[in-house]
């Protein structure tokens, strides 16, 4: 991060510093006294976080809430990703994307608005957003909640025993809590530009002219959508065979449409083998179709890692395979110490963060076994939205059907959003809603893609978690028209179809013709 974003856009409600704000960017952050002192260093903590991201923060105060001594050690500034070169940023400067983009389109609704984006402004927009949000995962914040929180970095000496800059500490349990760095780019010639990553994105002054997205993942295709429709002429190069390679494949076409209607050039199914330098940044990705993309910035957004690096986990007896932390639950090798959050590799999302830390930190000071849920709810923030949960629904890139489908007797239920009234007066029924229903129509698994399909999906993950039926999700009313209508729609048009069938019918029918002789009887 730049001085001047951080001094710009993370100094808290007047707080005093440390002292150290402007020669050291983080410490615009830190309130006096958050070195580690020797009361810190004579007590043994109940509790020692490591790192102050979300999974750490969500740890942290649920262990003090339940009465116990914790110690939170940040080695550079509490919020994490999400909050600093995350979530916030890419959320916020997605909004000013799509102000743009809805300025472009609204002809078709009969509008028409000259469209000039002003980068500065917009960036500027980023790091307000940043602001507001901050004071909540500010040190003084957590030490309101009964959390020491030091800033310094942690190094594991035993299994009960680390050091802060140095200086011992003693622990009863710990929580890892270090999330994740972007992978090295490990193509020939890419130590000649200077690549961008998430991390440092933020920090853009100018709009590059062409910009390279290397990898076509959330990250990348959230960005590469973003910074097409502020202007940039943008390509993305995806080796998967289509974009969004974990999504359901026809939503992600979904997507991939509109990032080309936004001047995307989308390739997928080709591997980036090498880079050629140019000069101030600039210069062109190797395709391993023999293209060439040239560009003014790269930006990578490939694969992120475990952050581990210098913590001493052989001595703290954490074990680790092929880089990746053994895992039982939340639990490391080391009973005494926890995972939660991107560190652990597995769902890297705030909201698994959030939630795990906390278990993870209730399990370790109360003693309990809890395990991480299997249900994870995801949302990719293009425009449309792409939100799934549960079961993967739809097909596999190649057109067959999905592995298991018919052995075990789920159904797929579709629903065009051209069938919700909503989608249709806004001018956009791109999209649909997919459900995976087991034998029982239990919802087992959820796609939508279209505009706010992640507040659509709050529903289906109820569902999905509750075991709920189509039947029970028809029972409730719906407001009308909202986007709410893809899912009932799907589930009504399942539950009529069933009340369809000839057995139903000949039921209902029955009971129908008795009622119309008992009436006959009587008049
Ligand atoms: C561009 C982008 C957009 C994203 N958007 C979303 C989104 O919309 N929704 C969503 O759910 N997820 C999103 N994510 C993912 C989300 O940001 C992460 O999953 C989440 O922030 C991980 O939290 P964490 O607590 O595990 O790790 P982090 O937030 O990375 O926190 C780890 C902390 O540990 C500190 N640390 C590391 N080592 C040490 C040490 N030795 N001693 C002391 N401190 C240490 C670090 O400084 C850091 O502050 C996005 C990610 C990116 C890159
Ligand atoms: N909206 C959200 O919730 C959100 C947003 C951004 C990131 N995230 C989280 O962050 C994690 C990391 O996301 P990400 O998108 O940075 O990584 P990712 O691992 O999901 O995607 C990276 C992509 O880069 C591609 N790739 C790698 N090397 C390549 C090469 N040489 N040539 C072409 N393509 C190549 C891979 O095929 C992959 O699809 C995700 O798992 C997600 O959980 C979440």
């Amino acid at each position: 991060m730049t001085k001047d974003r951080t001094t710009d856009g993370a100094a808290t409600d007047g707080a005093a510093t440390d002292g150290t704000a402007g020669a050291d960017p983080a410490g615009a952050t830190w309130p006096a006294g958050s070195h580690l002192t020797d009361a810190d260093a004579a007590t043994t903590w109940d509790l020692l976080v490591v790192g102050g991201g979300t999974a750490g923060l969500t740890g942290a105060q649920s262990a003090a809430l339940l009465g116990a001594r914790v110690l939170l050690v940040e080695r550079d500034r509490t919020g994490g990703e999400c909050l600093w070169s995350g979530c916030v940023p890419s959320k916020a400067l997605l909004a000013a994307a799509s102000a743009a983009a809805d300025a472009r389109r609204a002809h078709r609704l009969g509008v028409r608005a000259e469209v000039e984006v002003d980068f500065p402004v917009v960036m500027a927009h980023v790091r307000a957003a940043v602001t507001a949000i901050q004071p909540v995962d500010a040190p003084q914040a957590l030490e309101a909640a009964g959390v020491r929180t030091v800033r310094g970095t942690v190094t594991f000496t035993g299994p009960a025993t680390a050091t802060v800059d140095g200086r011992e500490v003693r622990f009863a349990q710990a929580l890892l809590a270090t999330g994740s760095r972007p992978a090295p780019l490990d193509l020939p010639g890419a130590d000649g530009v200077a690549a961008l990553t998430a991390d440092d994105v933020w920090d853009l002054a100018e709009l590059p002219g062409r910009l390279a997205v290397l990898g076509g993942g959330t990250t990348g295709t959230e960005l590469a959508q973003g910074f097409a429709r502020l202007g940039a002429h943008v390509t993305v190069v995806e080796a998967g065979a289509h974009l969004l390679p974990a999504e359901d494949a026809d939503a992600a076409a979904v997507v991939t449409a509109a990032l080309r209607a936004d001047g995307v050039d989308v390739r997928t199914g080709v591997r980036a083998t090498s880079v050629r330098p140019g000069e101030d940044g600039a210069g062109a990705l190797v395709l391993d179709d023999g293209a060439q993309v040239p560009f003014d910035r790269l930006l990578l957004a490939g694969p992120r890692r475990p952050l581990v690096d210098g913590l001493g986990l052989v001595e703290a007896g954490v074990r680790r395979v092929d880089g990746r932390l053994v895992l039982d639950g939340l639990r490391t090798t080391n009973p005494r110490v926890w995972a939660a959050g991107d560190v652990t590799g597995e769902d890297l999302y705030t909201h698994t963060a959030g939630v795990r830390g906390s278990d993870a930190a209730i399990n370790a000071v109360l003693g309990l076994p809890r395990r991480p849920g299997a249900v994870v709810p995801r949302v990719t923030f293009t425009d449309p939205e792409l939100a799934a949960v549960g079961e993967p629904t739809g097909t596999l890139a190649n057109g067959t059907p999905r592995a298991g489908t018919a052995r075990t007797g789920r159904r797929l239920l579709e629903l065009r959003h051209d069938h919700v009234d909503r989608a249709v007066a806004e001018g956009r029924s791109e999209g649909f809603t997919r459900l995976v229903v087991d034998r029982r129509n239990r919802v087992r698994g959820a796609t939508v893609v279209g505009p706010r399909a992640g507040e659509v999906l709050a529903e289906l993950t109820a569902a999905v978690l509750d075991g709920t039926t189509t039947s029970a999700l028809v029972a409730r009313t719906h407001p009308y028209p909202t986007y709410g209508d893809g899912p009932w729609n799907a589930a009504i048009a399942d539950y009529r179809g069933r009340l369809g069938t000839p057995a139903v019918r000949a039921v209902t029918r029955t009971v129908v013709a008795a009622r119309r002789w008992v009436r006959s009887r009587k008049a």
